[in-house]
């Protein structure tokens, strides 16, 4: 799914608009306490020196007026723009989603029409070849390929079997299924993700309320700066102390910049995790991104591509490649994963079969828990196939070759798994398992800024090993069960580490939940996603490398507009104090603060003014983008930013009030 490259387009203009003069409400601006004191100090220059004294009608204090109620307006636009882009992009969303008719299972096996919108959870529906699926559900019966591409932009069918979670508004290509809806009316998953874009539910996330009281405490401290200082300059005359000139100067000390900017770069960041697809439960998950320590990946699917393929029967001795290639077979019938099918089609071939074989019996699935899969026939026999040491333990004196043959596929870095019938070990079934490109480099950018990749895998530790070593991560764990993996989770957060990891199986939520960042895949269950603090529509496991990176961007952007904000009042104070003070005798030593040599201090005050209001719009691009960075360790990174950041903001505003300066000199205004 694409979004437009501007998604604000020209329906957007009028609530933009709207919404930046409607956040000009006092009670909504007090949560920006910045802003707040600036609106409050609008108010008092419009009032006492406009209104109350009307009769002299100065042209500076309007201007100074004008040019705060500009700096207003610039922050609540920021705010306003940010939540406009979001509200497109749900808008795209919704539009890929739209009512449909259900065929609905009656208890007698009648079907029934109704529309989509009138199914509740529970409700069991069949969908043909051709139907669009009605509603978020879980397959209780058939195998099938869906289109999920209207969710996803992935035109690639995805094959469904029972168990597997199904999303409303994708299309049943093939085969037919019954479904049981799992949510109510408007509490679909796609309902309640285009609420959380919309940003209908956005809370500020735990940095942004400790960065917003730091901003606060700096801003209450230059209120009490500048209040005392109107005795002092009511000292040297009543000029100095003008009012209008105490709120442009407190105006120009605090941090407006930031202040302005902080909402929005928090709700820029939530788009640009949907922007890669990634719908983020909340603004917390984003910014827990930012500052993962450890990452942890699975091998199949998110290290290596994801279907395994057979490749190659390798039987013990005095047993044939068409025997073990035969109980193969058998035991992958029932198995619907692409490891099952893909050894079904290698057995198929090998034993030249144009149709499967008939067998009755009952079908024992693959878990995580058992790691292996098979059949008890009804004849009696049992056949499976699974890890060799899941199987070696059910069998009786494996041969020597069998751990032979096993060694030989995992030193290649495939998957062995062993085949037995009836406590008989038949030979090794290689699954070649392929590195998927483009890993190792990312993994050399995680490792530069300090995040360490831990791979976590059901496999053999040779396996492990071999295709820890080719993807490049840091570690690894192998024949790990699902428990094994919260009890790593649990181990690296103890000390002090923030996690993330990506799953999709039922046996993944516990670990998603307990996750600092769960990412869960859109094709997996209905329980990992619950579990999750953010879903991947494309259900690519490898997005949790984008998504750490919008997260690092986020914390960078906001990190890099503080330095820059604070630096750039350190030239305003140089810009108005000499000027305050200029036509008083006493205080002639600080005309050598005057370094931009600015004229007159109405002029030096506008200037400053107008350079501490422009410098809002001129950063929206930056908090909406998010400034530009690349891999490096957290302290480079810091360093390089308060360098650039930093040293730019203190000559930039020097530069910007003198040309700005000039240019009002031109108008006799300075
Ligand atoms: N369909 C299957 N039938 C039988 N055994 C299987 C099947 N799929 C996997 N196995 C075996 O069970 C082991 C554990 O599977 P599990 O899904 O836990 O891990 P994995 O797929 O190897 O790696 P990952 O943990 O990265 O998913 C596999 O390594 C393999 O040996
Ligand atoms: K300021
Ligand atoms: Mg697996």
């Amino acid at each position: 799914m694409a979004v437009q490259d501007d998604p604000v387009s020209q329906n957007y203009v009028g609530s933009v608009l709207k919404d930046t003069f409607r956040k000009l409400d006092p009670r909504e601006m007090i949560h920006n306490p910045v802003m707040f004191v600036v609106e409050v100090g609008t108010a008092v220059v419009i009032w006492l020196d406009i209104v109350a004294k009307s009769a002299s009608g100065r042209s500076y204090d309007t201007l100074v007026a004008v040019i705060l109620l500009m700096t207003i307006l610039f922050a609540t636009f920021a705010e306003a723009y940010a939540e406009a882009r979001g509200r497109a992009q749900a808008d795209f969303l919704r539009r890929t989603k739209s009512s449909t008719r259900a065929k609905v299972l009656q208890p007698d096996g009648s079907t029934t029409m109704v529309d989509s919108s009138q199914l509740t959870r529970g409700s069991r529906v069949i969908v043909e070849a051709g139907d669009m699926i009605p509603g978020d559900g879980v397959v209780l019966e058939g195998v099938g390929s869906v289109d999920e591409s209207a969710i996803t932009g992935e035109s690639a069918p995805v094959v469904k079997a029972k168990e597997d979670a199904v999303t409303g508004g994708t299309v049943l290509l093939s085969d037919r299924l019954v479904l049981e809806i799992t949510v109510n009316p408007g509490e679909t998953f796609l309902d309640r993700m285009i609420a959380l874009v919309e940003g209908a539910e956005r809370q500020k996330t735990p940095n942004e309320i400790a960065l917003s009281a730091l901003l606060g405490v700096l801003t209450l401290i230059f209120v009490l700066v500048v209040v005392t200082l109107v005795p002092i300059a009511r000292y040297f005359g009543p000029h100095a102390a003008n009012i209008t000139t105490m709120v442009a100067l407190l105006v120009c000390l605090i941090p407006t910049t930031i202040g302005a900017l902080l909402s929005a770069i928090g709700i820029a960041g939530m788009n640009r995790v949907s922007l890669v697809n990634v719908v983020a439960k909340s603004g917390r998950a984003v910014e827990a991104a930012g500052d993962i320590d450890t990452i942890i990946l699975d091998k199949t699917g998110t290290i290596t591509i994801g279907n395994r393929m057979a490749t190659e029967f390798l039987p013990v001795p005095g047993v044939s490649v068409e025997e073990l290639a035969e109980a193969s077979l058998i035991s992958s019938l029932a198995d619907t994963t692409p490891e099952g099918r893909s050894v079904v089609e290698l057995a198929q071939k090998i034993l030249h079969l144009d149709t499967l074989p008939e067998y009755t019996g009952e079908p024992v699935p693959f878990s995580a828990h058992t790691r292996m899969s098979g059949i008890d026939l009804a004849d009696g026999r049992q056949v499976r196939k699974g890890a060799v040491s899941a199987i070696r333990a059910i069998v009786q004196d494996a041969p020597h070759e069998l751990e032979v043959n096993a060694e030989l596929v995992a030193k290649d870095g495939g998957t062995p798994l062993a085949v037995e019938v009836d406590g008989r070990a038949l030979g090794i079934i290689r699954l070649k398992d392929i590195v998927k490109s483009g890993l190792k480099e990312r993994f050399a950018d995680f490792r530069a800024m300090g995040i360490r990749t831990v791979m976590a895998t059901g496999d053999n530790r040779i396996t492990a090993a071999v295709i820890a070593q080719e993807a490049g991560v840091d570690d690894f764990i192998a024949e790990a069960k699902p428990e094994d993996k919260i009890a790593l989770i649990k181990k690296e957060q103890a000390e002090g580490k923030l996690v993330a990891m990506t799953g999709d199986g039922t046996n993944d939520a516990p670990a998603l939940a307990q996750a600092d960042v769960g990412l869960a895949m859109n094709s997996g269950t209905m329980a990992a996603k619950e579990a999750g603090n953010m879903i991947d529509l494309d259900s690519n496991p490898t997005k949790l490398l984008d998504v750490v990176m919008v997260g690092k961007q986020l914390l960078i952007t906001r990190g890099a507009l503080t330095t820059f904000s604070i630096a750039n009042d350190v030239a305003k104070y140089f810009a108005i104090i000499p000027a305050m003070f200029a036509a008083v005798p006493e205080l002639s030593g600080l005309r050598a603060l005057n370094i931009m040599g600015l004229k007159t201090p109405h002029g030096a005050i506008l200037s400053a003014l107008i350079f501490n209001a422009l410098i809002i719009p001129a950063l929206i691009p930056f908090a909406i983008k998010g400034v530009k960075y690349r891999a490096e360790s957290a302290d480079k990174m810091l360093a390089r930013n308060i360098f650039n950041w930093g040293i730019l903001g203190v000559i930039i505003p020097f530069i910007g009030i003198w040309g700005i300066d000039r240019i009002l000199g031109l108008f006799g205004l300075a």
